[in-house]
């Protein structure tokens, strides 16, 4: 899916508008429409919903939802923010609302009470917040999030900006749920705005597909649509040859298990053979845990100190478990001059670049980083909040014109043309030490399979999150250890694998 400024979304509600003949006022009412069935597949009957209106089509949301709700025999009451000038939709809203229906100004001397079982509809203000709320706005916000009540937001928790940062301080609602239309916003995908948004969902209103194919964006989604096309089927006739040969340099002693992690996650991302360049410490304990994978003699005793003979190899994966010794930094730096086949570097291996930044410049062209947040500053500089971390992340592919796979809740991809991809699956039981071994090992295959950089990137990151949501649905969240998603890679892969026949 695409990601769109709040600039794009404006322009593309009135495009649809315009080219498919239909009024603002119906699109208002897919949207309340939408929302309200939302709503209610949530809500126990009897519970009181009151909701929060703006002068603006996000109050005009609201106002349209109340009748619904109401229709639907839910006890409602409308407040509505005092303001200069209404919207259109906003008016006609207010005239179609029952006159059974409680509505008043919200007064900001005695602004009403908010049990704990009231649900709070937060449509003061969307995708049109144009400054911080001040004034009524930020004390009826500050109100109600003193409230026990739970708080869905409609489009855009109110007061925060769709694609920019406010500043500190600023007022904004504190939503249980945030229910936006059509596409995700891009505020929801950082972490600083997760205690504003809240759980998210998107829900579609029909605006039109041909405009937005056609609307130019640098942010997108990774999710099954984007995929299409990008992981190949196996051939009956293929045979260990024809899926690549891998290399994976980790480990070392107390750290043999990351090895171990890549290894097997590298083995179920269908790579044909996997070599390990792991130190003689490690040598017994990955024969025995993944006798499939072979082992190289003579690397290092205790870490890895130099660099085997890179001919047999069709991508190498550098990082898992390494340390950071002098002769691993020498054995690196050999890899990234001589190497003329896809590398993927991880953990260790960028701490290094990160302590000699000059190795950055071997890096070689369509390079995988794949940092955590900490790691990435230590290849940059610490970031001021979440959307300069973005801003850095571009300005970084661009200038060494390699991917940058930034892990987190949302792993953002980050590419060479300036484009970011944030992925939607995954959950918070992989937040467990090896996760991103095992992400190391499956891009790594990929890219020995002759996966381009991007595909790999996209349908790596994808799969290993689609992999640790299958654990977690058999063992929870907090039974997930990383060992699991390897063991849930099959199945998450071939949901990807595009179809052969007809
Ligand atoms: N057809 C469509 O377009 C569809 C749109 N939809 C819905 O519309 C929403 C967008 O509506 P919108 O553009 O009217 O903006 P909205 O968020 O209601 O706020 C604008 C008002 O707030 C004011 N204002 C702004 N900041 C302020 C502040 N800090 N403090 C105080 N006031 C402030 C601003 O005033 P101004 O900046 O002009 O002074 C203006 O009066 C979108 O999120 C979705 O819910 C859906 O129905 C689908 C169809
Ligand atoms: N809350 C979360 N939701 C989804 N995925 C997560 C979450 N926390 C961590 N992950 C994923 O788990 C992996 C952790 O990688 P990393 O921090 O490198 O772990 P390690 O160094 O222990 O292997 C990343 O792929 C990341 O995206
Ligand atoms: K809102």
């Amino acid at each position: 899916m695409k990601i769109l400024s709040a600039a794009q979304t404006r322009a593309l509600d009135q495009a649809t508008i315009q080219d498919e003949g239909i009024m603002s006022l119906e699109l208002m009412e897919r949207a309340a429409t939408a929302f309200t069935e939302w709503l209610l597949n949530r809500l126990s009957a009897g519970r009181e919903v009151h909701i929060f209106c703006g002068p603006g089509n996000n109050g005009g949301d609201g106002l349209a939802a109340a009748r619904l709700l109401h229709q639907a025999g839910q006890p409602v009451r409308v407040w509505l923010l005092p303001a200069a000038r209404d919207s259109a939709d906003f008016t006609a809203n207010r005239h179609r609302l029952p006159p059974e229906v409680p509505c008043a100004e919200l007064n900001t001397r005695s602004l009403p009470e908010l049990p704990a079982s009231a649900v709070v509809v937060d449509a003061l203000f969307g995708t049109g917040l144009s400054r911080p709320l001040t004034d009524e706005a930020a004390t009826v916000v500050q109100h109600i999030n003193h409230s026990a009540a739970s708080i869905v937001a409609v489009d855009m928790p109110s007061g925060l900006l769709t694609d920019a940062p406010q500043p500190a301080g600023s007022v904004v609602v504190r939503a249980r749920y945030t229910v936006s239309f059509e596409l995700p916003k891009l505020a929801f995908f950082l972490p600083q705005n997760a205690e504003f948004v809240g759980l998210w969902e998107v829900l579609p209103i029909g605006l039109d597909e041909g405009l937005i194919h056609n609307t130019p964006v640098d942010n997108h989604t990774i999710d099954l649509k984007l995929l299409t096309n990008r992981l190949p089927a196996r051939q009956k006739f293929g045979h260990k040859g024809t899926y690549g040969h891998a290399l994976l340099l980790a480990g070392s002693y107390g750290k043999v298990g990351a090895a171990v992690l890549a290894a097997r996650a590298c083995l179920h991302g269908g790579v044909g053979l996997l070599t390990l360049g792991v130190p003689t410490v490690g040598y017994d304990i990955v024969q025995t845990a993944v006798p499939e994978a072979m082992a190289l003699p003579g690397i290092g005793q205790e870490h890895v100190t130099s660099l085997p003979d890179l001919a047999p190899y069709s991508a190498v994966g550098i990082g898992p478990g390494l340390g950071q010794h002098d002769d691993s930094h020498a054995a690196l730096e050999k890899l990234l001059r001589t190497a003329t086949v896809p590398l993927v570097l991880d953990a260790d291996a960028l701490n290094l670049l990160g302590a000699n930044r000059a190795l950055l410049d071997l890096l070689p062209p369509d390079a995988i980083l794949t940092p955590h947040p900490r790691e990435f500053e230590r290849l940059t500089q610490p970031a001021c909040h979440d959307y300069h971390r973005l801003e850095l992340l571009r300005a970084f592919c661009h200038r060494h014109q390699c991917y940058v796979v930034l892990k987190g809740a949302h792993t953002c991809v980050g590419t060479p043309a300036g484009d970011l991809y944030f992925n939607t699956t995954g959950n918070a039981g992989m937040a467990t030490g090896g996760s991103g071994d095992v992400l190391t090992g499956l891009l790594t295959a990929l890219r020995a399979q002759k996966l381009s950089a991007l595909d790999a990137c996209l349908v790596g990151v994808y799969a290993h999150g689609r992999a640790g949501d299958l654990a977690a649905q058999q063992l929870g969240e907090m039974g997930l250890a990383a060992g699991d998603i390897v063991t849930h890679l099959g199945p998450a892969l071939q949901k990807l694998v595009t179809p052969s026949g007809f």
